[in-house]
This record gives C-alpha cells, sequence and structure tokens, in this order.
C-alpha cells in the first residue's frame, strides 16, 4: 500500500478550555519510521493518546488502513492493530523473559488477530524470531527484575511485537538509556521498520538522525513542518520554536 497506512484528519482536543491539539493532521505510509518531534507541551503524547484510544478526539479523523478508528476504545484499537510501548515499562517483574512474551501472545485476542499478518505463526516461533529482533534471545531464561532498563525498553518492544501489530506507537523509547543501549536500540528499529510501520515520539534529534524515514514537527498541537531530517535541519521555523530550549542537539 502506497501512503495513508496510518490518517490522522484535522485531529481536535482540549483538556479545561486549553487547546492542545488544533487541527493536527498525519499521513504515515506502510513500512516506515516516523518520527514525531517537537518542543515540551507540542502535543505529541495527546496525539499518540489520541491514535491510541487512551483520549478521545473532540474533531477530526483517524483512520488504520482505510477503517475509521476515530474515538473507538482502548482494546478495540488494539485489536485492530495499533500496538503501544508506554514510557513505563509494563513486564511482570516476577516472570522470566521468556514467559513475559508467551503472556503478550497469549493476551492477544481471538479472531481478528493476525488480522494483517497473512501467516500466522505459532507462538514458539514467533518467540524466537522477535526475541532475536529484540536482541533477548540470550535472556530468555532471566527474570525480568533482573533486566538493565534498555533491555527492559526491548522486552516491552517484544511484548508489543507479540501481538503482531499493524502500527507500532513508541514514546521516547530510549529515555534513561546508555549509549551503549541507545546504538544498540538504534539497529534494532532500523531493523523492525524493514517490516514494521512504527511512529516514534522523541526529543534527543541526534537519535531521531539516525533513524527517522520522515520527521515530523509539531508546535501548539498543529504541524509545523514535515520532511527528511536534513529538510527539518535546515527548517528557520523549526530551528525557532527550538531557539533556547535543550531539544535542539
Ligand atoms: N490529561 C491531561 N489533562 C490536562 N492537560 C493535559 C493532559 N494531557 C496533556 N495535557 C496538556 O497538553 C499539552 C500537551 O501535552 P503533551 O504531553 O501532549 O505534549 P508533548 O509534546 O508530548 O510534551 P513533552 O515533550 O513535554 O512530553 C501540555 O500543555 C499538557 O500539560
Amino acid at each position: 500500500m502506497i501512503g495513508g497506512f496510518l490518517k490522522v484528519e484535522g485531529i481536535e482536543k482540549s483538556f479545561g478550555g486549553n487547546k492542545v491539539i488544533n487541527g493536527f493532521s498525519l499521513n504515515v505510509s506502510e513500512h516506515t519510521l516516523q518520527c514525531l518531534v517537537g518542543p515540551n507541551g507540542a502535543g505529541k503524547t495527546t496525539t499518540i493518546d489520541l491514535i491510541s484510544g487512551r483520549q478521545k478526539p473532540d474533531a477530526g479523523k483517524v483512520y488504520l488502513n482505510g477503517d475509521d478508528i476515530t474515538g473507538k476504545g482502548e482494546h478495540e484499537i488494539s485489536r485492530k492493530g495499533v500496538g503501544r510501548k508506554f514510557q513505563i515499562p509494563a513486564v511482570l517483574k516476577g516472570l522470566t523473559v521468556r514467559e513475559n512474551l508467551e503472556v503478550a501472545y497469549s493476551r492477544e485476542v481471538n479472531a481478528v488477530r493476525n488480522i494483517f499478518s497473512m501467516t500466522a505463526k505459532g507462538c514458539k516461533e514467533k518467540l524466537a524470531e522477535i526475541s532475536e529482533q529484540v536482541r533477548l534471545t540470550q535472556r530468555l531464561d532471566v527474570e525480568a527484575g533482573l533486566l538493565s532498563h534498555g533491555e527492559t525498553q526491548w522486552l516491552e518492544i517484544g511484548m508489543v511485537l507479540m501481538q503482531d501489530p499493524a502500527i507500532l506507537l513508541l514514546d521516547e523509547p530510549v529515555a534513561g538509556m546508555t549509549e551503549n543501549e541507545i546504538g544498540l536500540t538504534v539497529d534494532i528499529l532500523n531493523t523492525l521498520k524493514r517490516t514494521h510501520t512504527i511512529i516514534l515520539v522523541e526529543h534527543d534529534m541526534g537519535f531521531v538522525r539516525k533513524i527517522a524515514d520522515v520527521v515530523t514537527v509539531m508546535h501548539m498541537g498543529a504541524l509545523l513542518a514535515q520532511g527528511s531530517i536534513e529538510d527539518i535541519e535546515k527548517d528557520e521555523r523549526v530551528r525557532a520554536v527550538y531557539l533556547g530550549t535543550e531539544d535542539a542537539h
């Protein structure tokens, strides 16, 4: 499919009379990694909330592969293939990495599953493939509570992948990681984007430069600019909103 795998059209959201998303639109093509950047309070996380169903838009539309998912519940949107990883890990610390991945697989719900993947794989095969993708093959029998911060984040990505998402939403996945872990995350994401569609909220432009196919800049709940990282870094309007903030590195 060319373009428009996820379409957000003119969404709006207010909290207590304060309009934080103001007619924002987004168009994400299949098998691309699109980074959502912008200064603090620009509305990035709220946008992810509106796509994933955690919040409902006051106006506008959200389509996944042509299917109108606007205002639907979080679970229904998740079943339709929107996989979300939160900033705070939700792994079960007393279970091993393998068990966490198995639990994530069994959470996957009924007949609608695999709607986007033509070859439904068994849990074992899938677990082997995904643990390889998130660099945890050597750690499968380790208790999740003993993992490093970076490994915990990768396990969470793996758990979302076990549910066969059509699109993956990641909110600041490298926050708190070491340089080495960030480097490995770059490799993981650059491999994943060949087979997955990913929207990633990020502050660190150095990281964005290494992974993004398309960069979308939000400012005050609206689209400020969109393009390749080179275009974005040259854009005077983008420079102006980042000027004086520590995000611009
Ligand atoms: N549930 C909520 N209730 C009230 N205000 C909210 C709520 N969620 C977000 N906001 C406000 O909406 C605005 C946008 O917040 P949001 O978290 O989406 O921005 P962001 O671009 O992700 O910022 P950051 O980079 O700091 O995470 C902020 O002013 C925030 O305080």
